[in-house]
């Protein structure tokens, strides 16, 4: 049982197919990075794939009715605005609303899922703050905890790490491979290749809105790849402190 799957998903923005035919399955257990420069298509696949954009093709989310699909995936767009003041716990309890009965207040069990949001994403300090007079790092643990409340099988994330300090991106990246090995499927945008090789059982690598490369990060971030889609040599070892991956040099200029 697949928790996302993608059949020749072609994503348009505007007229243009910005995302070209991708295929893809992620199965439970599964972290996957979903890795590219600039422009190649992450934020568009993602988005297709969840029916916010018009495509061809069939990705199973976006074919889902939408309280299902809110059950079935907790997405995290790259853009953290937080509209309202309200408290961090007030926050996270948003992410139970897929699954509470209309117009029904939090129960026990929304209490518990909210309270271990706070808890995994070390929040216990904030619950009383107001949300929107944090930090911007904070508001960004907020959120994650927002979507681990949800609870669902799949966590869908638009570079969660961005702009989190290096625990905070680690503590991230940890929690989201803690999520996988426990069975649940996490697919995140990534621009740290070295959290992504360290951190995801798998890397799909997105080059001008096709799909380069799919599989374990040793078989993705080869020299072959790294120069064809993002242009730079990097240093990428197997150490006794597991994979350490380094870009190095720009190999060519981009036009
Ligand atoms: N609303 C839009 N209309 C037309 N083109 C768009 C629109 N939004 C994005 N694009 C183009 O689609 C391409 C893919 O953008 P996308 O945001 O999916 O890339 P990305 O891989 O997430 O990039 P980044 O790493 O910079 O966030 C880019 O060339 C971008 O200019």
């Amino acid at each position: 049982m697949t928790r996302l799957t993608l059949d020749k998903l072609t994503v348009l923005r505007g007229a243009c197919p910005v995302i070209d035919a991708v295929t893809l399955a992620v199965g439970p257990g599964e972290c996957v990075g979903l890795i590219g420069p600039n422009g190649a298509g992450k934020t568009t696949l993602m988005r297709g794939a969840l029916g916010l954009l018009p495509h061809r093709g069939h990705s199973s989310l976006a074919a889902l009715p939408e309280r299902a699909r809110a059950q079935a995936c907790a997405w995290m767009p790259q853009t953290r605005e937080i509209a309202w003041p309200v408290s961090v716990e007030t926050l996270i309890a948003l992410g139970r609303i897929p699954h509470l009965p209309r117009g029904a207040r939090l129960r026990d069990t929304d209490r518990r899922a909210v309270d271990a949001a706070i808890a995994h994403m070390g929040l216990d300090g904030l619950r009383t703050r107001t949300a929107t007079q944090l930090s911007g790092g904070e508001q960004a643990r907020v959120l994650i905890a927002r979507a681990l409340a949800q609870d669902t099988p799949l966590l869908m994330a638009d570079e969660p790490i961005a702009g989190l300090d290096p625990a905070g991106q680690i503590a991230t990246m940890q929690i989201f491979a803690g999520l996988a090995r426990g069975g649940r499927s996490v697919i995140a945008s990534l621009h740290d290749l070295g959290l992504a090789a360290r951190h995801c059982t798998r890397l799909v690598l997105l080059g001008a809105g096709r799909l380069v490369a799919d599989g374990p990060p040793a078989e993705v971030l080869t020299q072959a790849n790294l120069r064809q889609v993002f242009g730079v040599s990097a240093f990428f070892e197997q150490t006794a402190q597991g994979p350490v991956f380094q870009p190095l040099d720009i190999l060519r200029e981009d036009g």
